[in-house]
């Protein structure tokens, strides 16, 4: 079977800009409007103190440090999963879900994406995060003694060539910051784990390697989910994103031509334009919720995720969205929250 066309004109990831100035965390340009916002707005919003964010993994994990980033006065609340944290807004034990979406390495985390569309919440801001993976050990541990390395699969599969360069087995966990704790708790002499230099800190391991990943420039895309839509910020503020899910009948091609003369005829730019066709590569559909009343979950064979700059209140974003949903099967809006051009690095 034909491995699906895979179109990604990957978010503007790979040029931006990092923003690191002697160790300390430089916040988004944008921050300031929407602090103003929060100060006005009736919600709880993302500079409240103790809004409570959930994520997957212990503390140390790449998905808390991005919570923080986004929201530097939460509290964050460890999940076991992805699952478990959109859960944890849906029963409001917490206010956010931070996810993972795609990556400079990976390209668009489907795992995460499909899962987020099977829920009602919405997009409310983007962040990214520079991925420094380092060698972390018990301390004294030195790298010869080491026989096998624990952490997140993705983790594992970014430092490839450095792991076999270093010739130790691999065994993924759930998440990076987990992998230290049990190296921790099992007092293991002969494995590492591969975490962030954060990690390292907190649990007082000894870092053995840094920047061990295969790229350079390794940077994560986290989306921060809420069950509300936060109020827009004023057009004055800075340029808005909007994420939206296209299903169509398929033949991909037609539908990609249609969605961007659809944008580029009022001259809207697209920052993400991913084809998903599972069922052409044996897996199931992609399951979306229609969170139309009433709300229900439906299966599509053939799916597109789009980003694009522009607010959903912009007129030509609402002309758009009226041409694309008049050729395609169903289009739901993720959400429209501000674009963070920036990429934070806290190494
Ligand atoms: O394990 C962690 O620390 C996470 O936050 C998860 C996760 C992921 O799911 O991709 C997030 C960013 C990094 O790319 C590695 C792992």
């Amino acid at each position: 079977m034909a491995a699906a066309p895979s179109l990604n004109l990957q978010s503007n990831l790979p040029s931006l800009k990092r923003t690191f100035s002697n160790g300390r965390l430089r916040k988004p340009r944008s921050s300031s409007s929407i602090v103003a916002l929060h100060q006005n707005g009736s919600l709880r919003s993302h500079g409240t103190p103790g809004l409570r964010v959930a994520f997957q993994g212990s503390t140390g994990a790449y998905s808390e440090f991005a919570a923080k980033t986004a929201c530097p006065e939460c509290s964050t609340v460890p999940c076991r999963s992805f699952a478990d944290a959109i859960a944890a807004v849906e029963r409001n034990r917490a206010d956010r879900a931070i996810v993972p979406v795609e990556s400079t390495m990976e390209g668009t985390a489907l795992r995460n994406y499909d899962l987020f569309l099977r829920h009602d919440l919405r997009i409310v801001q983007e962040i990214n995060l520079f991925v420094h993976y380092c060698l972390l050990a018990m301390p004294g541990v030195s790298t010869a003694e080491l026989r096998r390395v624990i952490s997140h699969p993705m983790a594992l599969a970014h430092c490839g060539r450095a792991l076999e360069r270093l010739g130790l087995d691999r065994e993924a966990v759930e998440d990076t910051a987990g992998a230290v704790k049990m190296l921790l708790s099992e007092q293991m002499l002969d494995t590492a784990a591969i975490a962030s230099p954060r990690a390292a800190a907190i649990y007082g391991l000894d870092v053995l390697a840094g920047g061990l990943q295969d790229e350079s420039w390794n940077v994560t895309r986290f989306l921060l989910l809420s069950k509300l839509p936060e109020p827009l910020p004023p057009s004055s503020s800075g340029k808005m994103k909007t994420s939206m899910v296209v299903a169509h009948r398929g033949g991909s091609m037609t539908v990609l031509l249609k969605i961007l003369s659809a944008f580029s005829s009022r001259d809207i730019s697209l920052t993400k334009l991913e084809v998903n066709n599972p069922t052409m590569e044996g897996k199931g559909p992609v399951i979306i919720l229609d969170v139309r009343s009433p709300a229900m979950l439906k299966t599509f064979p053939h799916v597109l995720y789009v980003d694009f700059e522009g607010s959903i209140e912009d007129e030509k974003v609402k002309e758009a969205i009226d041409e694309i949903s008049s050729f395609s099967v169903f289009v739901r809006v993720l959400g429209c929250y501000g674009a963070d051009p920036h990429v934070y690095d806290l190494y």
